[in-house]
């Protein structure tokens, strides 16, 4: 994993957080630059009107009385006034803005990584690698961290203006005292800059770490693990983990604090003497040349001094984090999308000759073992073709070729005789009602959850009745309080929670919302019994006469009412036919067959025998 320092830092990052926020809202970027400005000069002009106070009450004390400096005590004094009232006024605007804008880049980032995320391709999501990237970069997505880069610049350049402003009055009176009390803070800032660099760069090489501390405790928080975790009795295993990670975390920063206390100890302690130092050489200097006003700015310069540079150096170092944790950010919205790209050619809105598999291989990026190899088959125009095999077979993977969430290694896909590469990209996943295995349990309303099959025909209700209809959801339907406007799951009030099986009718009934001429489905009946499912697929068959289907299975009895069957094994494809060529043939798919049946009989119907 590369650590903070060998990260290349681009040095463009900054130009495009100016540019974006300055998208975001010019007047109130402007107008933050020049308050910042206003708010930076002020400890200068304070130190020279503290001197100024404190030089003619002095010189009217020693004239014996007030008498002749009212005036310029008085002007000074609603100087000082003066200067409060208009450092607190900026103040106030200063932060008003600052937090108008953190809201803007706060929805405007986070909008542009939600995009970014739907823009990238399976393959970032399934390689660990990319995936840990992706999951360091949304991280970044509240934006805080660039509004962070851009508060720090500000201060940063404030700090430095005040730092510049308050020296030149300084200077003026008295160069070496000016350059003690300029240097004094440097060797403070300088053990708490190494502090921060170090944490930074332990807390990067933490990230997978921390997200399986992450994942511990959603393992012993969330209702989907509640019950397995409580069965198995894992929650003190889960916690054992979690302690263990934590446990290491805390051993390292142990050790790191200790470091920081002896180098702040240290190296604060010859900024504490160098103050001191700088006082002391004030105070005897002021006694040779009277100018007691400048002994009370030096007492409020080294203050002032202190803040202003320890915040700068320290600014310096968070800056340049904040601005490796920015670049996370700019790496995610910088890779590369949407790598599959499609052609111009519209999907037919029926299919004329079919769906044909030729010679297809396929081996997952970043991995060696060939999954597909070399399978051919044919899902002919309107027939339904089932894909059977053991478990790792490799049918899901061919599902996510038929969809281009991946491009095959090898061979090609046709569709109606021309590659699928030709197809224009968004008319062919349009044109294909997929379900997987994993599909989605929106923890939304009944209607967004079929709807979602053809998401602008949300609110036509006779079509999410009709898809209900067909996948059998309705009978669930009608048994919920608001009928297709019912919440369904328990993260949100009012939801109602769904079995397994009907969950899964009502993801069916998404895929039939889609209309589509080619329908995929993955897996579609596992949770669903045996009664409901011969309706589900008696009716599929009827309303999806026109359409081509892939119907991957588990269950033979789903299996057998394709047109065609495919037995892949290992990658490969095995056997092909109709279930009874199939059954003729008593190869695997016989074998399988009968294990099955053998299971639901009292007495084997046909002895199992492995071809
Ligand atoms: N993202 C991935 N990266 C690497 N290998 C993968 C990935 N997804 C699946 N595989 C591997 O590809 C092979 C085929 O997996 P696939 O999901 O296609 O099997 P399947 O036939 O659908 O299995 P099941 O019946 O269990 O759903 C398996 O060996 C699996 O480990």
């Amino acid at each position: 994993m590369p650590t903070a320092s060998k990260k290349r830092v681009r040095d463009n990052d900054w130009l495009r957080i100016a540019a974006m926020l300055w998208r975001l809202s010019p007047v109130r970027v402007s107008a933050l630059i020049l308050v910042t400005f206003a708010v930076s000069v002020v400890p200068a002009v304070q130190l020279q009107l503290t001197a100024s106070a404190v030089q003619s009450v002095a010189d009217a004390v020693a004239a014996g009385g007030a008498d002749g400096f009212t005036g310029r005590i008085l002007v000074v004094g609603l100087l000082i006034a003066g200067v409060s009232v208009a450092a607190h006024l900026f103040g106030v605007w200063h932060q008003y803005l600052d937090s108008v804008l953190r809201l803007h880049l706060a929805t405007a980032v986070g909008e542009q990584v939600m995009r970014k995320g739907t823009r990238m391709d399976l393959q970032d999501y399934e390689n660990p690698e990319s995936y840990d990237k992706l999951q360091r970069a949304f991280q970044e997505s509240s934006g805080s961290n660039i509004h962070q880069l851009f508060a720090d610049t500000l201060s940063f350049a404030r700090e430095l203006i005040t730092i510049v402003s308050v020296s030149a009055v300084l200077f003026s009176w008295h160069p070496w005292i000016a350059l003690l009390i300029l240097l004094a803070p440097i060797p403070s800032a300088l053990a708490q800059m190494w502090y921060g660099k170090k944490m930074y760069e332990i807390e990067y090489d933490r990230a997978a770490d921390r997200r399986r501390l992450l994942y511990f405790q959603y393992l012993t928080t969330t209702d989907h693990t509640f019950k397995e975790v409580r069965l198995f009795q894992l929650g003190d295993f889960f916690i054992g983990r979690y302690r263990e990670l934590v446990q290491r975390f805390l051993k390292v920063d142990r050790s790191l604090n200790r470091r920081q206390s002896l180098a702040f100890g240290l190296l604060g302690m010859i900024s504490v003497l160098a103050a001191g130092a700088a006082l002391i050489y004030a105070m005897l200097a002021t006694t040779r040349t009277g100018e007691i006003g400048q002994l009370a700015g030096y007492l409020q310069a080294i203050g002032v001094v202190q803040g202003s540079g320890h915040a700068l150096l320290v600014g310096l170092a968070m800056l340049l984090q904040n601005k490796l944790f920015v670049s996370n950010l700019f790496e995610l919205l910088d890779l590369p999308e949407r790598q599959i790209r499609g052609g111009q050619r519209k999907f037919p809105a029926k299919l004329r000759t079919g769906i044909e598999f030729r010679e297809v291989s396929f081996t997952y990026p970043g991995t060696t073992e060939q999954v597909l190899d070399r399978v051919s088959f044919t899902l002919p125009a309107g027939n339904c073709v089932a894909l059977v095999g053991q478990n790792g077979a490799g049918k899901t993977t061919l599902v996510k070729l038929l969809t281009r969430l991946y491009e095959p290694t090898g061979g090609e896909i046709l569709i109606d005789g021309v590659p699928i590469q030709e197809y224009d990209l968004t008319e062919l996943r349009g044109n294909l009602g997929v379900i997987f295995q994993d599909y989605i349990r929106y923890e939304m309303s009944v209607r967004h959850n079929i709807g979602f099959g053809a998401v602008e025909q949300l609110a036509d209700t006779g079509r999410v009745r009709a898809a209900a209809e067909a996948s059998g959801a309705d009978s669930i339907v009608d048994t919920l309080p608001d009928g297709y406007d019912a919440m369904l799951g328990r993260h949100f009030e009012n939801g109602s929670q769904l079995s397994g099986g009907q969950w899964q009718k009502v993801a069916l009934a998404r895929a039939f919302m889609r209309g589509a001429p080619v329908v995929v489905l993955d897996e579609p009946t596992a949770s669903i019994d045996a009664e409901a499912e011969a309706e589900i697929f008696g009716r599929f068959r009827t309303i999806a006469s026109t359409s081509t289907s892939l119907l991957v299975a588990h269950r033979f009895s789903t299996v057998r009412i394709a047109d065609r069957i495919i037995v892949i094994e290992g990658g490969r494809l095995i056997e092909q036919g109709t279930h009874s060529e199939l059954m003729r043939q008593d190869g695997h798919y016989a074998y399988l067959f009968n294990l099955q049946a053998a299971g639901y009989q009292p007495e084997p119907a046909t002895e199992a025998v492995r071809p």
